[in-house]
């Protein structure tokens, strides 16, 4: 686990102690979008228009962020387009690498061996920590977007007129509500679990515990009415939490200690990611060996014996019944 400074690689942890033990996530560095006509999205340059195999994608399936983007892929039709490599679940003192292991694909287009190369081939002199997913462009030879929110708005629409399956999970009308619920989820659940397991003192802990779960009880309420969190469509808002609910009891209960209750003990939460897990294709996305492996063995601070625990048994393939809702 490290960053890079000045374009060196640097093995560190991250620094929770000027903030009270609270862990506070870098914003993403690279922020340009793939666009129709190539013309520059919302943040970022020009110049990275939409084509077949100009792309590629590395993510790690233990990943939630990552895990965005391997959804999009497969419920978009990109595989084709956009190949992918894959990431060693165990980040070490090099972060994320491609080393040989289960599930690893190696790196095609610069054939790095660690993530960090790619940000140093795209930035020389690059500061900042080397996360997964990266959209690299094979024709500039540079990252993209390593901001995984701004990938899944790119696949959604950028690549429809070359080749991609329609679908749009960010409808106009539901937009701004999408947008908010986005925020929400985000930093009470998604980057709600991290700062629960990565504080380094009781108080930060209890504070972002307490709120994980007050609002979970919230989406627990509203999922008993509707079928999906903005109604009877699935949209962003669900792939955005999906990714969270399908690690938590196995990863975020025992290794963050967000143990308050587990995700199978809300009966409409539960029902609700089985709804989502059996979407077709989706289960394909989804590779536990890779999370446990990843969370349990990377953070020695966490959990220094690095045993992976063997449980919990859990069924995400049974009948949910929300069809009803
Ligand atoms: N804002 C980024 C966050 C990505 C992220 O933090 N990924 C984690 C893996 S789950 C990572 O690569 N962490 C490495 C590090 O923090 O050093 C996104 O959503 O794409």
């Amino acid at each position: 686990m490290g960053l890079l400074v000045d374009g060196q690689w640097q093995d560190k942890w991250y620094e929770t102690e000027a903030n009270g033990g609270r862990f506070e996530r870098e914003d993403a560095g690279f922020r340009n979008w793939v666009t129709v006509d190539g013309r520059a999205g919302p943040t970022g340059i020009e110049g990275f228009k939409a084509e077949p195999d100009r792309y590629h994608l590395y993510v790690s399936l233990a990943c939630p962020w990552a895990h965005r983007a391997l959804i999009y892929r497969k419920l978009k039709g990109l595989e084709d387009l956009i190949p992918i490599s894959v990431v060693n679940p165990y980040m070490g003192e090099h972060g994320w690498t491609f080393a040989d292991g289960a599930g690893v694909v190696a790196d095609p287009v610069i054939h790095a061996d660690y993530a960090y190369e790619l940000y140093t081939k795209a930035k020389p002199d690059y500061t900042g920590r080397v996360t997964v997913p990266i959209l690299w462009d094979k024709k500039t030879n540079t990252i993209v977007s390593n901001e995984s929110s701004e990938i899944i708005r790119m696949f959604n629409s950028a690549f429809d007129d070359v080749g991609a399956v329609s679908g749009n999970f960010v409808p106009a009308e539901l937009l701004q509500e999408i947008d908010d619920i986005n925020t929400f989820v985000y930093s009470t659940i998604n980057n709600g679990v991290y700062k629960t397991g990565f504080s380094t003192t009781q108080e930060a802990y209890e504070e972002a515990v307490i709120e994980l779960f007050a609002a979970l009880d919230t989406l627990e309420a509203r999922l008993a009415q509707q079928r999906y969190l903005t109604g009877s469509t699935i949209t962003e808002a669900d792939w955005r939490l999906f990714t969270t609910l399908v690690r938590f009891d196995a990863v975020y209960v025992g290794h963050f200690k967000c143990n308050l209750h587990r995700i199978v003990d809300y009966p409409n939460l539960w029902g609700y990611l089985r709804d989502l897990y059996q979407v077709p294709g989706i289960a394909e996305t989804v590779n536990m060996t890779h999370i446990k492996q990843h969370y349990y063995t990377s953070h020695a601070n966490i959990n220094p014996t690095r045993i992976i625990p063997v449980g919990p048994a859990i069924d995400f393939t049974t009948a949910h019944n929300r069809e009803q809702l």
